[in-house]
């Protein structure tokens, strides 16, 4: 016990005060976390522990082992990995221990409202069914909104690099399970798989009254942008870094007040952007667009959302009022009822004085 360090603290030892005092002040802003894949949250810990369970045996000597194999050059070479990490996820129980864990952790962390995606067809596809997906991740939604008074949603992904085809049977596998799903969403392999390859399956989506999101400018061009808005009719855009170089693009998603949920570790694990200095952040927030910080897949990329936003914070020099505006964009951003935005805003609002 006298070894154990609580993973909150796990990397605060060289910390400096400014740091801690930061990191403090960010985990005490009332937030939603709106880009957050459920299977990227499984830690090599947990990872050995149901792959023990279940007899299955990893392609890994041991935890560290598996923790240093999460060094990754592109979207792909992180994907190979996370679709290996899947496959120990095999019961209620399993999907269960994940969210927990995952919602225990954005608690202690200020997350008030998460939005979650997870990928049915990387577990259909395993034989793992449908209902013992949802129930193990309501379960632990259900028990966070008890204990935490945590609000929820549920993002099922289509994998964009399977077909159309195969994303709209998947929608109508989805469909018994309306009553647990606010909107769908577009992931995986992005350059080959634009947006518009999507079309007809996103149109069923919607007149089944599901909202849309899609992940697009990524590694992706900002034609993917374009098509996840015109063709896809999204109310909010996944990464969307990529709109950058396209000016027109930019002011169209500022007019709109279009969201970008916007993932800085991963986006600098995955060698999107060189350094965290180098990251478009702050020049996306300067051009007023609704810019949002979340952690993508925190097991893999080694920073859950108070980790992201101390990053941007230290790397680009942003203030605590750029820090407040994020934590606002977030609840602007996210698909809770107005009723409950306002509840929110209000609280920040007295934090911004408080700060300013
Ligand atoms: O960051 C991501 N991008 C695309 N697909 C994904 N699936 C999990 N994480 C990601
Ligand atoms: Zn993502």
């Amino acid at each position: 016990m006298e070894n154990f360090i609580h993973p909150v603290f796990r990397n605060c030892k060289n910390m400096t005060l400014s740091e801690l005092e930061n990191r403090g002040f960010i985990r005490s802003l009332p937030k939603a976390e709106l880009h957050l894949h459920i299977e990227g949250t499984l830690e090599p810990e947990m990872a050995f522990q149901l792959a023990r369970k279940h007899g299955i045996q990893l392609p890994y000597r041991d935890v560290d082992a598996l923790r240093g194999a999460y060094s990754f050059s592109s979207l792909q070479s992180f994907l190979d990995i996370y679709y290996q990490g899947v496959q120990v996820l095999q019961d209620e129980d399993d999907f269960y221990q994940l969210t927990h864990a995952y919602l225990q952790r954005a608690h202690t962390d200020g997350v008030v409202h998460v939005e979650i995606f997870f990928d049915p067809q990387s577990h259909m596809e395993r034989g793992v069914s449908l209902s013992v997906v949802f129930d193990g991740i309501t379960r632990a939604l259900e028990g966070a909104e008890r204990e935490y008074g945590m609000t929820y949603r549920l993002i099922p992904c289509f994998l964009r690099h399977l077909s159309a085809e195969a994303a709209m049977q998947t929608l109508e596998a989805l469909l018994p399970y309306r009553d647990y799903i606010c909107a769908v969403g577009l992931d995986s392999s992005e350059d080959g798989h634009p947006p518009s390859k999507f079309t007809q399956v996103f149109n069923r989506a919607r007149t089944e009254n599901f909202l849309t999101v899609a992940h697009a400018g990524e590694e992706g061009p900002p034609l993917y942008i374009w098509e996840a808005l015109d063709n896809l009719k999204v109310s909010r855009i996944d990464h969307g870094v990529g709109c950058e170089v396209d000016d027109a693009l930019c002011e169209r998603l500022a007019q709109e007040r279009m969201p970008l949920t916007v993932c800085p570790a991963s986006n600098i694990k995955l060698a999107i952007f060189k350094s965290m200095e180098e990251h478009n952040l702050k020049r996306l927030l300067q051009r007023d667009l609704c810019v949002t910080v979340n952690s993508d897949d925190p097991a893999y990329f080694g920073a859950y959302i108070v980790d992201n936003y101390l990053a941007v914070q230290q790397a680009l020099d942003l203030s605590r009022e750029d820090i407040i505006s994020l934590a606002r964009n977030s609840i602007e951003a996210s698909f809770l009822a107005e009723a409950e935005k306002v509840f929110w805003l209000g609280k920040l609002k007295v934090l911004n004085y408080a700060v300013s």
